[in-house]
């Protein structure tokens, strides 16, 4: 090797020892490399999960026993009112199918359905007043909308203020007269109570006033055996005011809760059945006022009378109950059959002429299809959904 050579080595030596040198020294100066924990600033362990951790399961809460015997009622509710909802609601809903803005035209067939649906003038002119007024302040209108001011309508008009029925007398017992035109189902809305009453704990009288038809008393004590209730029964043909009397004498004597009172059905054209609607009523405040130890005057009359009405009948219904009401009170209405109709929008009329509230709906011929009446509810089930409906 030649001196020249020599040199040529130790200076490229020289270069590699300083180069490494310096790199050493540039490695010791760096912090050392962030850790995942140190970088996120979790705790390690939760640092590293994170690494393959997925968005977090919201846990699914099992529905109480509550929450499912809602939800299972309001589906029975839709359920018994499918044929009703498949009146003069469905016929609104067609209109506005695939139309998802609607213009001021509709508004004469929004007329047309609700002045031929059965629910009224009175109450098809105050839906209507609503869609008009909304469909004037623009040309034309979202018909979701539409939809809701019929809902919203509606429910006013199914709300009729009201205190929740007192059971619970002092001294008991509850009672409660039934009334009604023939075969509206009267009797068969008694025995259904008498269900409710006893499944909510109440000791339950039927009293069989219907002493015209010898089997209204029978079909009576059929409910009473099936429903396992006690019945006071007169004999045929005898005095329904003084078997009803007698029955809230005993009702009260024995301790009974609740004292449910069937009367024969009769048409309100009929004075003379009328008058004697008036003549129980007085007997029923009689028995009341000696139970209560104060004079008859002071009693009024039962806790609660029902005016029966049958749905399928549609705006009869209204007139009959407009024309009960002209010779006798009555605290509360049940309309019956809404499972065999489309012309349960009668509800919507009669809440609205009368401001009566509904108390019950029967919507089946069973003994558990007897609802206590509920606005929303029933608005719920009758419009639903307004894609549903119009689907
Ligand atoms: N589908 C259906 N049928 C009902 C309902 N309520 C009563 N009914 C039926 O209507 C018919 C007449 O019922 P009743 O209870 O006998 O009527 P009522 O008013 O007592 O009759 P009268 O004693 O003759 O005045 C019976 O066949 C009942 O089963 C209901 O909510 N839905």
């Amino acid at each position: 090797m030649t001196s020249t050579e020599i040199y040529l080595l130790l200076a490229i030596l020289g270069v590699l020892v300083v180069t490494g040198g310096v790199v050493l020294a540039r490695r010791r100066a760096l912090p050392p490399a962030k850790t995942p924990a140190e970088l996120t600033g979790e705790p390690p362990a939760r640092a590293l999960e994170g690494a393959t951790r997925r968005a977090p399961e919201v846990p699914v809460r099992p529905l109480t026993a509550e929450e499912l015997a809602r939800a299972a009622e309001q589906e029975r509710y839709v359920a018994g009112l499918a044929r009703t909802r498949g009146g003069f609601v469905a016929k609104l809903a067609r209109l506005f199918r695939g139309r998802p803005r609607v213009s001021a035209e509709l508004r004469e067939e929004v007329e047309s359905v609700l002045f031929t649906a059965d629910i009224g003038a009175k109450a098809a002119q105050k839906l209507l007043e609503q869609v008009t007024d909304l469909l004037d302040k623009s040309d034309v209108a979202d018909a979701d909308k539409v939809w809701a001011v019929i809902r919203t309508a509606a429910r006013q008009i199914l709300a009729v203020p009201a205190d929740p029925l007192d059971y619970s007398p002092n001294p008991p017992p509850y009672v409660l007269l039934m009334i009604g035109v023939n075969g509206v189902g009267k009797t068969t809305t008694l025995g259904k109570l008498a269900a409710f009453h006893k499944a909510a704990g109440r000791r339950v009288l039927l009293v069989a006033g219907d002493t015209f038809r010898a089997a209204a008393g029978e079909q009576l004590e059929i409910w009473a055996r099936r429903v396992g209730c006690e019945i006071h029964l007169g004999k045929e043909g005898a005095d329904p005011s003084s078997v009803i009397h007698d029955g809230i004498a005993r009702g009260a004597r024995e301790g009974f809760d609740v004292v449910l009172c069937d009367t024969a059905g009769r048409l309100h054209t009929k004075k003379e059945l009328m008058d004697e609607l008036q003549k129980i009523r007085r007997s029923c405040a009689k028995a009341l006022a000696r139970a209560r130890g104060v004079v008859e005057t002071e009693v009024r009359g039962p806790h609660d009378t029902f005016l029966v009405l049958d749905a399928t009948i549609g705006q009869n219904a209204l007139a009959q109950a407009v024309l009960f009401k002209e010779t006798m009170d009555f605290t509360g209405l049940v309309l019956t059959k809404l499972d065999g109709t489309a012309k349960g929008g009668v509800v919507l009329g009669v809440c609205d002429e009368l401001r009566v509230p509904v108390r019950f709906i029967g919507i089946g011929e069973k003994v558990d299809d007897l609802r206590p009446f509920d606005a929303d509810a029933f608005v719920e089930a009758m419009f639903g959904d307004p894609d549903d409906a119009r689907a």
